[in-house]
């Protein structure tokens, strides 16, 4: 693969290359488990999208720890749960195809949350696959010890696991382990990506979770399920100055399922729009390290979730 900006890329010299292990790993657990949280700690920079709403981690996005001995690159999956809408079974789909091709899975279980159906439904999926499984308890810093080691016992109790390990991302409690563990368990393998690499996701993927995360918060209604963001267009303004400096038009287009929605994300007289807009531009404008004029359109495209050809419009 090339970097960017087409220059060679340059790879880690391992200083050991008989014993330098690389390889994916995949994150699933039920949604809010704190997948992506931990993603980001392992990393060490924010690249995945976290918020306290369900499911808002749509695209499997990447982060690539780097290490001396070890190059352990994250897939960070969408929340595995049950299929409701085909939404919801391709989202599956995509995530049982990925559990296969990795080389050791992270099943994250929230301490402060009790073993449950969500849980059990992850367990028997799997169990379907043979890649080894390393249990975590994730936000072990929410609970007293004596709940954690009930919760120990009720994930061992789960299933046929390769480790068990408490965890607290936020805290950076045991994220080092957590990280000597999954990569134990990759193949020896020069590299796969240059260093200093922390994610291969599209700039159009990122661009989109940044509206998207901007666009849902401080809703308290049903709109996480119901928002999706395509970004149509990105090309540089023409006749800029060189005092001017470069200037990036983006193209976006939100869509709700309902014309409902469609007033709550837009706000009296745009003014919520508005907010988005800048929130997600100063995002954006970190990511790219050029000027943004972000140009946001909200659209209804009625039930989107439950239509293949819409869908597929949407990029799923
Ligand atoms: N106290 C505490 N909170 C945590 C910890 N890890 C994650 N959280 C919180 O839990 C919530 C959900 O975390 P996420 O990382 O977004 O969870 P997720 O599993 O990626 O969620 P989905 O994308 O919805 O599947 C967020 O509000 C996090 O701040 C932790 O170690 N301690």
């Amino acid at each position: 693969m090339t970097d960017r900006s087409g220059a060679a890329p340059t790879y880690a010299s391992p200083r050991d290359p008989e014993s330098y292990r690389a390889g994916f790993a995949c994150v699933v657990g039920r949604p809010n488990a704190g997948k992506s949280t931990l993603v980001n700690a392992l990393v060490g920079t924010k690249v995945a999208i976290t918020s306290d709403r369900p499911q808002t981690t749509r695209h499997t996005i990447r982060g690539i720890v780097h290490r001396d001995d070890a190059q352990l690159v994250l897939v960070d999956t969408p929340g595995l749960h049950r299929p409701r809408t085909l939404l919801g079974n391709r989202l599956n789909e995509l995530v049982i195809g990925t559990l296969a091709e990795v080389d050791v899975i992270a099943f994250c279980l929230p301490s402060d949350q009790k073993v449950g159906p969500g849980d059990e439904f992850i367990a028997r999926t799997l169990a379907e696959v043979r890649t080894p499984v390393v249990a975590l308890a994730t936000k072990a810093n929410l609970v007293e010890s004596q709940r954690l080691v009930q919760h120990l016992i009720e994930i061992d109790r789960l299933g046929d696991w390769a480790d068990i390990v408490p965890v607290s991302s936020l805290e950076d409690y045991q994220v080092d382990v957590v990280a000597d563990v999954l990569c134990s368990h990759l193949p020896v393998s020069p590299p796969l990506y240059p260093e200093g690499e922390l994610t291969d996701e599209p700039d159009r993927v990122m661009i989109a979770e940044l509206v998207r995360e901007a666009a849902l918060e401080g809703v308290r209604d049903e709109l996480p399920h119901s928002l999706a963001v395509v970004v149509e267009e990105m090309v540089e303004r023409p006749g800029r100055t060189e005092k001017q400096g470069p200037l990036l038009d983006v193209h976006v287009t939100v869509f709700v399922e309902r014309q409902s929605q469609k007033a709550i994300v837009i706000g009296a007289k745009g003014s919520r729009l508005r907010d988005v807009g800048t929130r997600a531009r100063a995002g954006i404008e970190a990511l790219l390290g050029t000027r943004v004029y972000l140009d946001l359109h909200v659209k209804v495209a009625k039930d989107w979730q439950r239509d293949p050809k819409q869908l597929q419009r949407l990029g799923f």
